[in-house]
């Protein structure tokens, strides 16, 4: 049996055992996923880590502008003249983290999420604020060197113009947090429909492929179940494709030679259980099923169908006189003639003694008496020069005139020959 179009992967597929499709598809299934998880757990922990490096980043950048702002509106409003130099606010170590930051900008220098723009704003900002809160550093420096009270008050004017600035900075400064935030989301989020999709294709293409490799396994399988279950309805000719070089192409091969046998055997068995063994045709089992096999066909397409029922005459006396070898040979000749009168199509049959029956698919009445007149003719004219051989006598029944049933069929053909038998031409329809 030749693999079809459908079957040509399953053919190659197949020239790997069971067992190694078996650890292909473990593989298969394992692989991506390991390797899909070890890709999944960096990305996550990558986007963890920028996460907390960018709150950290926003919590070092803006926490001392916002403490040097709100401490600069303090002085502003004159408390800081009011404090002790134990309660002094340390501006210089808030200028030198804001200095830091800045610098940490400076050498980061602009990104994506940084643009040049912002960065200058801020740093020009801060610039500007830098002279009026080095100015107020200088006036705080008493406080933080024992004096009682500031060295010079503060200048109003300066303190404004430093609260200005550095919370100009410190706004420029939200911004550039801001985007870069903006940005770090958005990168999170192609990250994560990237990691999706990876996820979505390679599974897919992963089932795919291990559906390709169940199915090499898989339809084999049920086709064996299949043909199995046919060849144990007693169904004939059933075969399995035998593709590839596996286990399941080993077992086809001797499920085909099991087919095989079995239906030899049950020939071989139907042969000799409907074969009559002294004429070689039909027995009487054999004869009747084939019968009712013709009655069925014939009757679903509605075609005509004869039937004849024959007798031998006075051979009896053949085997009184001659011996039942001379009987025997008689039987066989006159099984001979028979035959040789049929058409090929036409089955004939012993159904006892010396009765056969000879059953002729798609003829009407008339051509079978046509038949059964030619047939007598050719034994009576040898028969009657030689006494060891006998004449026949025949009934005819046929189909639709006799309805479809077959023992009605076989007791009008009967009735017809008894009829023949009082005839002087030995030939006689049911009608
Ligand atoms: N030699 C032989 N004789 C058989 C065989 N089977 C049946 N017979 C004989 O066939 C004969 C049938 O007898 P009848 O039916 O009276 O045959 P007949 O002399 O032709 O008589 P009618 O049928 O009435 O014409 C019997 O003598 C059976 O013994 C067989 O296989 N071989």
């Amino acid at each position: 049996m030749k693999p079809d179009k459908g079957t040509t992967l399953e053919h190659h597929l197949r020239r790997l055992t069971v067992g190694q499709r078996i650890s292909i598809i473990l593989a298969l299934l394992l692989l991506p996923m390991a390797v899909l998880s070890v890709v999944s757990m960096s990305v996550l922990d990558g986007q963890e880590i920028d996460f907390q490096h960018s709150v950290q980043e926003s919590i070092d950048t803006l926490l001392p502008l916002t403490t040097l702002e709100h401490y600069l509106e303090r002085a502003q409003v004159d408390e800081l003249e009011a404090q002790t130099n134990t309660s002094a606010p340390n501006f210089t170590v808030l200028t030198q983290n804001i200095d830091r930051s800045f610098s940490t900008i400076e050498t980061t220098g602009s990104t994506p999420d940084m643009p040049e723009g912002l960065i200058t704003a801020a740093q020009r900002a801060w610039r500007d604020a830098r002279p009026a809160v080095q100015r107020l550093v200088e006036h705080i420096r008493p406080l933080h060197l024992g004096n009682d009270r500031l060295s010079d008050t503060l200048s109003r004017k300066d303190l404004q113009q430093a609260i200005h600035d550095v919370s100009r900075a410190r706004r420029h400064l939200a911004t550039i947090i801001k985007a870069r935030y903006t940005h770090a989301v958005a990168l999170r989020h192609s990250q994560l429909r990237w990691l999706v999709w990876s996820w979505v294709v390679t599974l897919s293409v992963a089932t795919l492929f291990i559906g390709l490799f169940l199915s090499s396994i898989l339809r084999p399988i049920k086709a064996l179940e299949s043909a199995a279950r046919r060849l144990g309805a007693g169904e004939t000719g059933v075969r399995i494709a035998v593709l590839g070089n596996d286990e399941l192409t080993s077992v086809s091969r001797h499920f085909n030679a099991m087919s095989e046998y079995w239906e030899a055997t049950r020939q071989a068995l139907l042969t000799e259980t409907s074969m009559d063994p002294l004429t070689g045709v039909l027995n009487r089992r054999g004869i009747l099923a084939v019968l009712e096999q013709e009655l069925a066909a014939h009757r679903r397409h509605g075609q005509p169908l004869s039937l004849f029922m024959m007798d031998l005459d006075r051979f009896k006396t053949i085997n009184d006189t001659l011996g039942h070898s001379a009987g025997d040979r008689a039987l066989l000749w006159v099984a001979e003639k028979m035959r040789e009168s049929l058409r090929g199509s036409d089955h004939l049959g012993r159904y006892g003694g010396d009765e056969f029956i000879a059953v002729l698919p798609a003829t009407t009445q008339e051509q079978a008496q046509a038949i059964a007149q030619r047939m007598r003719q050719s034994i009576h004219d040898t028969a009657n020069r030689d006494d060891a051989l006998p004449t026949i006598s025949i009934g005819i029944a046929s189909t639709p005139e006799m309805g479809w049933d077959m023992q009605t069929l076989i007791g009008g053909a009967d009735a017809a020959l008894y009829a023949s038998k009082h005839r002087p031409d030995k030939t006689s329809s049911s009608d």
